[in-house]
């Protein structure tokens, strides 16, 4: 069964090619505003994270794939008619905390609807849904590993609490396009609140028919680019210009000389991004410190301590704050050619994972590639293709 041995072994040998891989962030956005706007679509590049396939198999009981190969390797163009959306009153969302957050505003309509997933998926944020739902006096049941509602919002504005999670306010812009506005308070993450600004600009005209481009998944180069810097990817990777400024960040902070990096608006980079720290701090004797972390407790697992335990693991020490952590070199009786196990729980913490495999000289063994399958199905193939 996927997950029971130790499948796969890395050492410092380890290299990877340039897998790039379409954005489930775009893919999620294109899927609601195609069922909010109700109107036949053409979704290119859609990517084949386990994450989109969920919100997808939410919103409709039929949809049509044509595959093709692209830049991004084999892709597909999802093809979705309002006829085809959902007619279910139930569905089961995993650990898509993205889906979650987008479909409860979404499934506002009047209906009845039932949400069920994971436990962890219901221990994380849902606070300002439950506030509106009490504030508009809309009936829910929460339990364990489900929520049920029926209402329908009527104000035309709403102030969204993001302090815990963006996703409040993206989900209720797309709910609300042509309908009511939105407005939104401090909080970290926020270029994901301009991501979903651009997917209503993008989809959000007058003509009858729909067609949008899923551009590059930008987290996901984050990986590839850790392992350029070092020297690590196998072949080379295309140049390409990031939609924003935030976006490509991961290179150019790694050739600064910095040492401490807010990591607020890219709260997704963490992992991988403290493994490189981590890295060079082994390298140059430096300490290095990342802030504007509070949010990632919030995560499929706690991310802070699943860090702290991949790095510590490795032999790299660390310390964690309330809203920091601080990498400080490598212990000094750690043995480097011992032998790793480790069975990350999530996609993010495979990849950090992954890039500390290939500075061990031991053996190491990950288990539960399956989780890549969320954001990067070619990792997680190409894994599977390995000897
Ligand atoms: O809108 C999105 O697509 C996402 C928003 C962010 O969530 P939070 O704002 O909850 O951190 C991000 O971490 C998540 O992976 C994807």
């Amino acid at each position: 069964m996927a997950g029971r041995k130790f499948e796969k072994n890395f050492d410092e040998n380890l290299k990877i090619p340039y897998l790039p891989c379409s954005s489930k962030s775009y893919s999620h956005r294109f899927l609601l505003l195609s069922y909010v706007l109700n109107r036949p679509t053409k979704i290119k590049n859609f990517s084949f994270s386990e994450d989109a396939n969920i919100t997808l198999f939410a919103l409709y009981d039929n949809y049509k794939f044509k595959y093709y190969n692209s830049r991004f390797g084999k892709t597909a163009e999802l093809i979705l008619l309002p006829k085809w959306k959902t007619k279910k009153e139930a569905h089961y969302l995993k650990d898509s905390g993205s889906s979650l957050r987008f479909l409860i505003p979404v499934f506002l309509d009047g209906k009845k609807h039932k949400l069920e997933g994971s436990e962890r998926l219901f221990e994380r944020p849902l606070d300002y849904y439950e506030k509106l739902f009490k504030d508009e006096g809309i009936e829910f049941k929460k339990s364990k590993n489900s929520i049920e509602f029926s209402g329908k919002l009527t104000r035309e504005k709403f102030d969204v609490d993001i302090s815990k999670s963006t996703q409040f306010a993206s989900g209720m812009m797309m709910a609300g396009v042509n309908q009511f506005d939105v407005n939104y308070g401090e909080g970290p993450n926020i270029q994901y609140i301009h991501q979903t600004e651009d997917a209503i600009l993008r989809m959000n005209k007058s003509s009858e028919k729909i067609e949008v481009h899923v551009p590059e998944d930008m987290s996901n180069r984050a990986f590839f680019e850790v392992l350029k810097y070092f020297n690590r990817l196998d072949g080379d990777m295309p140049k390409m210009k990031a939609a924003k400024s935030t976006d490509n960040i991961i290179g150019e902070w790694l050739k600064s000389n910095k040492s401490i990096f807010d990591l607020s608006n890219n709260l997704d980079l963490a992992p991988v991004f403290t493994a490189a720290l981590a890295i060079k701090s082994a390298m140059n004797g430096k300490r290095y410190k990342i802030i504007g972390i509070k949010n990632l407790a919030f995560k499929e697992s706690n991310r802070t301590l699943e860090i702290k335990k991949v790095l510590n693991l490795f032999g790299y020490a660390v310390s964690i704050g309330r809203d920091a952590i601080v990498i400080c070199e490598r212990t000094s009786d750690f043995d480097y050619e011992r032998s790793i196990y480790l069975y990350p729980k999530e996609h993010r913490i495979f990849h950090m994972a992954l890039i500390l495999s290939c500075f061990h000289k031991g053996r190491v063994f990950i288990k539960n590639k399956e989780c890549l399958k969320k954001s990067h199905f070619e990792l997680y193939s190409f894994l599977g293709r390995m000897k």
